[in-house]
């Protein structure tokens, strides 16, 4: 399988390094093409990738194409590549957020042109990722499977509906930066009561890890989970109401409700 990329940002190179860390493609089956030559080319070097001298050569040289681009430039690659489009038997998996399945046909004037929209998120890099995949109709079933496969290889996967994608990026999408700054804000707590920060990053990140972990593996919800924890008259208990006193939940829904709105908005 060749694997092509039109943009190799943070997404894009997570992506990438998780694929080449289980062997799912050979280094130089993997076609990059980006905005800046300089920072392509070593990062190319630097895996063994090949480069492409455009946005259209990674459609010719590649069977599944990622767009790894910001929304706001999508409508001119898609200009830009759909005469290839047409001319190849390519799957573009698009991860940009916010643009639909019509809209990327519609930018490309070929409704039999065929794309997968996904929500990856940066955590494939570590092949530990959560993504969501929607295939248009012109999608093989074959094809789309290979696209679970890469991405299988790459951490979980769902199939959504593109109405759930909104919510999908503030629960999975973006969320990991909501979680590395809770974990931040907990070590910083640590600082102040005089562990180092690299003590404490490591400390509060197995506590999430094992939570995490233990959420996944239990048939307890996360709520009869926090009960097992507040010992009566303990601190847990002391600890969880000052955090909700502060507005601990309503803060963590009120960032998903901006995440949404921008996303629908963009
Ligand atoms: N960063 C993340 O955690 C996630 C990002 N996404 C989505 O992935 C997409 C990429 O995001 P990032 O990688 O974070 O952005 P980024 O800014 O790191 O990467 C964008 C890449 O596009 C390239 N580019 C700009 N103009 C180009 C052109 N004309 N032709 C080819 N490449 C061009 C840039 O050089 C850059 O490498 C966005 O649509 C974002 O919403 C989705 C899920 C998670
Ligand atoms: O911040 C963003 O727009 C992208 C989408 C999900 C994560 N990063």
């Amino acid at each position: 399988m060749k694997i092509g990329f039109i943009g190799v940002g943070n997404m894009s190179s997570a992506i990438i390094k998780g694929l080449l860390a289980v062997d799912f493609v050979k280094p130089a089956d993997i076609y990059v093409h980006s905005g800046t030559k300089s920072k392509y080319e070593a990062f190319a070097k630097e895996y063994g990738l090949t480069t492409c001298e455009s946005n259209s050569e990674v459609v010719q040289s590649a069977d599944y194409v990622m767009l790894g681009i910001k929304p706001y430039i999508l409508t001119d690659i898609l200009k830009e590549i759909k005469e290839t489009v047409r001319q190849e038997n390519v799957i573009l998996i698009s991860m940009v957020t916010g643009i639909s399945l019509a809209e990327m046909q519609a930018d490309l004037e070929n409704d039999d042109a065929k794309i997968v929209r996904i929500m990856p998120n940066v955590n494939v890099e570590i092949n530990e990722g959560m993504t969501a995949l929607k295939p248009n109709k012109a999608v093989k079933e074959s094809e789309f499977q290979d696209t679970v496969d890469i991405f299988t290889a790459l951490g979980q996967v769902i199939e959504l509906p593109e109405k759930d994608f909104s919510i999908f990026v503030a629960l999975a999408g973006s969320s990991p930066a909501f979680i590395y700054f809770f974990i931040d804000s907990l070590a910083r707590a640590g600082v102040k009561y005089g562990l180092t920060k690299k003590q404490a990053d490591q400390i509060v990140a197995q506590a999430v890890l094992g939570s995490a972990k233990k959420v996944l593996t239990t048939d307890k919800t996360p709520f009869e989970l926090v009960d097992d924890v507040c010992s009566p008259g303990g601190t847990t208990i002391a600890g969880l109401l000052a955090l909700e006193e502060a507005g601990f939940m309503t803060s963590v829904v009120k960032a998903v409700d901006a995440t949404v709105q921008k996303d629908q908005n963009k």
